[in-house]
């Protein structure tokens, strides 16, 4: 049985890059995002389930994120629905990495680990932070979210101070120096006691 270690954190705070660390570290890396991209793709199994629920959304067979946005900015009670369908097909895809990774440490990335219950199944979290300016300035940049929709993501996620008390591991993410020394803490520190087990 390999150790499950749960990453989350605010949106943008650098959960992907710091799961990128862990993998360069030796860890199988699973990323609930990138199993939604999958789901959205052609051929993917909420094309069908959101072409049901908001027709407007599929284009070309697959899901338009694009789309998706525009029918959460008049309806933001949409979001709850897409989560309906789309949260029970991730779980799905996150049991079947479980049941067939090697490594002695899978790194899950799941931003809402805590508001969908996902820590239980986790034998340690961590939990990525940097402060509220950093992380705005981070998303923006990116160009790919206006200021509006950002803070519609983040008041439905859980405060991130909520969620550093309630991680076994905070790594900050200032520089990706300080960020690459905290995983190889974390790391050893489960070797450890997995070898004392
Ligand atoms: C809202 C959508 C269309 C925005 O797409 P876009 O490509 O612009 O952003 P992206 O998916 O990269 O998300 C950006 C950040 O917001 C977070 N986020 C996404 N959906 C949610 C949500 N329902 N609640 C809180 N945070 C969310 C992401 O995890 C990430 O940290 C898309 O995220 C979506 O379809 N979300 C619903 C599915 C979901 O709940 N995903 C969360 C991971 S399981
Ligand atoms: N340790 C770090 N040092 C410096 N910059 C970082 C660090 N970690 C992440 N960043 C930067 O912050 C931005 C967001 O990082 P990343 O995409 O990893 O966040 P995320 O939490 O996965 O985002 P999302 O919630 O949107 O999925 C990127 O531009 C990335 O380069």
């Amino acid at each position: 049985m390999s150790f499950c270690l749960g990453l989350t954190g605010s949106i943008g705070m650098g959960k992907s890059t710091t799961a990128q660390l862990f993998a360069d570290q030796g860890c199988a890396v699973w990323d609930a995002d990138a199993a939604v991209h999958r789901l959205y793709g052609k051929g993917g199994a909420a094309v069908g389930l959101m072409q049901a629920a908001f027709p407007g959304a599929v284009e070309n067979g697959e899901v338009s994120r694009a789309a998706l946005k525009l029918i959460i900015g008049k309806d933001p009670a949409a979001l709850k629905r897409i989560e309906a369908i789309v949260h029970p097909l991730v779980a799905q895809d996150r049991a079947a990495f479980r049941d067939k990774a090697q490594s002695d440490i899978l790194v899950f990335d799941i931003p809402l680990l805590f508001e969908t219950g996902g820590n239980a199944e986790m034998d340690a979290v961590a939990c990525v932070t940097v402060d509220a300016q950093t992380q705005q300035e981070r998303v923006l940049a990116r160009g790919t979210m206006t200021v509006e929709q950002f803070r519609h993501i983040l008041q439905k996620q859980m405060p991130i101070e909520e969620k550093m008390a309630r991680a076994n591991y905070v790594i900050e993410t200032d520089t990706l120096e300080h960020a690459e020394a905290q995983v190889a803490e974390i790391l050893a520190d489960i070797r450890s006691k997995l070898s004392h087990a």
